[in-house]
């Protein structure tokens, strides 16, 4: 029995000695490399928190203490060292979640993967633990530098800086990256903590720190009290401005030296107020082929080989993201108002192609979405026009400002939303399901949902034309699908991909489920029921031909990648009622609910959303009987009288 299969909850660390420490920490990199590689997943962040969680689980007592990981993607270690240890289905439909998920392990406590809450969780469980009589339960907060460019990580320290009697301690997990590395004034400090000394020979303790540190670690942590104002005050070094320190500061300290990890954490305990422990660690660490990676380290993996990291994994097709950085690229060398802006994800959505090209009109604003969309506003201000490239998911965290900064004001930005509709694997808070339904409601808003490669290109030409309010391209993860050319275009730009003689049925397929909706039409014939499928290619505002030609079908049938509720079958069933049209109309979306990690495929077979489900309803649907209720589907069953299609 290896040590790692000795241990089955966090009790069973605090007899192990050094020795035996370090030889779990081998263990468990060695399991790490050999799983992730078979599953993929996030396999450079979990080999860079090693130590740190062996740490974390022997000082601080789990669930009593309460332990929350930002982001969450490096929580493999937790799961090793809190009773789950098969990885043999990670991230696969009913296996283990690439995040921490509750229903697995009392352990486990912010399921969301959405970077930057910990430190605001941490201060809510720990003033409810303070004032539900629980003050003796610590709470420990892992985020990393990354994590620290999000805005909601600094209201979270000007809010714990106010009450230094929690028991809160805060581990600053720097590694200098987040996909690539870390931008902004935080990561330069941090950086410079980092190298002003080899920090193996740093004292851990406060005071000391200051003092070696002198005023740049001062300001940065009066910057927590004071807000920004504080933190680039460290060059004028009015000290006068800030009163005392209202949270401690521990480090830096080598996240690798388990040993001097738990010092650290042991007097950071020991204080019994908002602590800051400053690790130094190194994303992929002890794994060649990771630390080889420039590009990110092995931030997030798919199969490898475990030997060389080669990737396992081919595909024939182009990615969305790869022909949406081609595409760009392209415009960019015609129009120079153009620039882009990245969330910390610059390679991920593709902007590094026009980096590359442009290097100067392309933004990297750390993991800041609502700064980036507000920032956006303010390019096109100043006569340019920005296109934010973002991950459907992420945009949610930004809606006011594209309310209330882009759209209120008119400005022509562009938003790309890489990751549209159900992504699969990194579960419920990753599916970029709700974009459809949460930015339809923006006054001037234009949403095009481009069906393959070639829509994508024209759909992005168009949408960076647009100079007087929001437009929005969404697309899926993964590799482009077939082109499906229009067998002709209608005068406000809706293609129909083919037409029934019979006008029974009218499908209004949202992207790329253009090839869903054809493969239903073609049952719907072999059943003697006539179906058109259009694609509206911009669906918001609902295209005025959509509405017209709903008039001379029977039914309706919406098809979308997105939540159904507020989606854009809503939409065009209420345009049809406000035209006067009766027209029945069934939308096809996702059900309203938070869908489990599962591949692609599962999660749409789980939601109805096969050909097959959808042919069926509608043939039953068609033929006047009820609608079996399928999942994620409103149905609205016609009243209409004209005579029966041959069955
Ligand atoms: C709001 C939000 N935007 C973007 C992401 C995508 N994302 C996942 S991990 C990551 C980098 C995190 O960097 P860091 O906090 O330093 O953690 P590390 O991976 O270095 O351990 C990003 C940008 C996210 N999860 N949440
Ligand atoms: C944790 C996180 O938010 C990202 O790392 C995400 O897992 C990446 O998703 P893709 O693999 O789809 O780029
Ligand atoms: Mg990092």
């Amino acid at each position: 029995m290896t040590l790692l299969e000795r241990i089955r909850g966090p009790r069973d660390l605090d007899d192990l000695s050094t020795e035996e420490l370090a030889e779990l920490a081998a263990e468990i990199r060695a399991y790490l490399v050999q799983n992730v590689a078979k599953t993929g997943g996030h396999l450079g962040p979990n080999l860079g928190v090693v130590e740190m969680t062996i740490a974390i689980h022997r000082v601080f007592h789990s669930p009593t203490d309460a332990v929350v990981f930002d982001t969450g993607h490096q929580s493999y270690v937790h799961k090793l060292l809190t009773g789950r240890q098969d990885f043999s289905t990670l991230r696969q439909q009913g296996g283990l979640a690439g995040y921490p998920q509750r229903s697995e392990s009392e352990h486990d406590i912010v399921e969301s993967s959405h970077a930057s809450s910990s430190l605001s969780w941490a201060d809510g469980i720990s003033k409810a633990f303070e004032m539900t009589g629980q003050s003796d339960r610590h709470v420990v907060a892992v985020v990393g530098d990354g994590a620290l460019t999000g805005g909601m990580t600094w209201e979270a320290l000007n809010n714990i800086s106010d009450d230094n009697t929690r028991k809160l301690v805060i581990i600053v997990n720097d590694n200098g990256r987040s996909y690539a590395p870390t931008i902004g004034g935080m990561a330069r400090f941090l950086s410079s903590v980092r190298t002003q000394r080899t920090y193996r020979d740093l004292q851990i303790s406060s005071a000391r720190a200051f003092e070696r540190l002198g005023a740049p670690a001062r300001a940065f942590y009066r910057g927590v009290r004071g807000g920004m104002h504080g933190f680039l005050s460290r060059f004028t070094d009015n000290e006068a401005l800030y009163s005392n320190l209202d949270i401690k500061y521990v480090g830096p300290v080598d996240g690798h030296d388990e040993h001097a990890m738990e010092a650290a954490l042991r007097q950071a305990k020991q204080y019994g107020a908002p602590v800051i422990v400053h690790a130094i660690t190194e994303k992929g660490r002890g794994y060649e082929p990771a630390l080889r990676d420039v590009a990110d380290q092995f931030h997030a993996v798919g199969q490898i080989d475990p030997e060389t990291g080669e990737s396992l994994e081919t595909s024939s097709k182009p990615s969305w993201t790869s022909v949406f950085a081609d595409s760009l690229v392209a415009l960019a060398e015609e129009n120079e108002r153009l620039v882009g802006i990245t969330a910390a994800m610059l390679r991920p959505t593709g902007l590094h192609r026009m980096a590359e090209r442009f290097p100067s009109r392309v933004f990297d604003v750390g993991i800041a979405e609502q700064h980036a969309v507000t920032s956006a506003a303010g390019l096109a201000f100043g006569g340019l026009h920005p296109v934010v490239a973002i991950y459907a998911t992420f945009m949610n965290r930004a809606f006011d400002q594209v309310l209330m900064d882009v759209a209120l004001h008119k400005a022509g930005v562009t938003f790309v939303l890489d990751r549209a509709g159900v992504t699969g694997p990194d579960g419920p808070s990753h599916h970029g399901v709700w974009d459809l339904s949460v930015l339809q409601v923006v006054p001037g808003i234009r949403i095009a949902a481009p069906r393959d490669s070639v829509r994508l290109t024209e759909e992005l030409a168009e949408a960076v034309k647009v100079d007087d309010g929001p437009t929005v391209l969404r697309f899926p993860k993964g590799s482009v699908g077939v082109e499906y050319d229009a067998v002709h275009r209608l005068d406000d730009g809706v293609d129909v991909l083919v037409e029934s003689e019979r006008k029974d049925v009218l499908l209004v397929a949202v992207g790329p489920m253009a090839g869903i909706a054809l493969e239903v039409a073609e049952r719907l014939e072999s059943h003697g029921i006539g179906a058109t499928v259009v694609d509206p290619r911009w669906v918001v505002p609902v295209p005025r031909s959509v509405v017209e030609l709903a008039g001379e079908y029977r039914i309706v049938v919406s098809l979308e990648d997105g939540v159904r509720v507020g989606g854009i079958g809503t939409r065009i069933r209420q345009d049809l009622r406000e035209a006067g049209v009766d027209t029945a109309v069934t939308e096809l979306g996702l059900p309203d609910e938070f869908l489990d990690h599962a591949t692609r495929g599962e999660i749409l077979e789980a939601a109805g959303l096969t050909p097959q489900h959808i042919a069926r309803d509608v043939t039953a649907m068609v033929l006047g009987s009820k609608l079996p209720h399928a999942r994620g589907a409103g149905v609205d069953v016609p009243t209409d009288t004209r005579p029966q299609p041959r069955v």
